[in-house]
């Protein structure tokens, strides 16, 4: 029988915004937030009557002062799994256009890695699969 879910569900959007040398931009999580200091791909919850590209179009204006075109998010993969007294919903899209230069508005730090180099970095957990997703789909392999 299938399990019961008590959790409500936190639906949240992020994207791996990648460079013309295939590294993908991070945020360091800022102090005082749940997972402080661990590094994360840009994005947030998705509010009530948005879809999530324009969820997603709003949360990288508001962190990045950047503009995307909702046409410029592919998705990639997702996550569904625990965390804290919640079930987290984690939609991750790729995109390689937008117009300006990321600032961090809403974190720590910014950083571009090769997707590589993302597998020594402190990330949530819902993040590590991601990882050798973005490695894949970048090298083609
Ligand atoms: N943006 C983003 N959030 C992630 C990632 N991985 C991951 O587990 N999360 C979690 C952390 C948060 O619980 C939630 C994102 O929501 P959020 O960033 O809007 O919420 P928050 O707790 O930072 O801040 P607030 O809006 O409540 O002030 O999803 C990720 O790669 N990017």
């Amino acid at each position: 029988m299938a399990k019961a879910v008590t959790q409500a569900s936190l639906f949240v959007v992020a994207v791996a915004l990648i460079d013309q040398a295939g590294r993908v931009l991070v945020q360091q999580r800022p102090a005082g937030k749940q997972m402080a200091g661990l590094w994360e791909f840009p994005g947030g919850k998705v509010e009530a009557g948005e879809t999530p590209e324009a969820a997603l179009v709003r949360e990288i204006a508001e962190e990045l002062g950047i503009t995307v075109a909702e046409g410029a998010l592919r998705p990639l993969t997702f996550a569904s799994e625990p965390l804290a007294d919640r079930h987290l919903l984690l939609l991750l899209y790729r995109c390689r256009d937008w117009t300006g230069e990321p600032q961090a508005l809403d974190a720590a730090a910014l950083a571009w890695h090769a997707p590589s180099a993302l597998h020594r970095l402190a990330m949530p957990p819902a993040d590590k699969p991601f990882i050798a997703i973005l490695e894949r789909a970048l090298t083609g392999a």
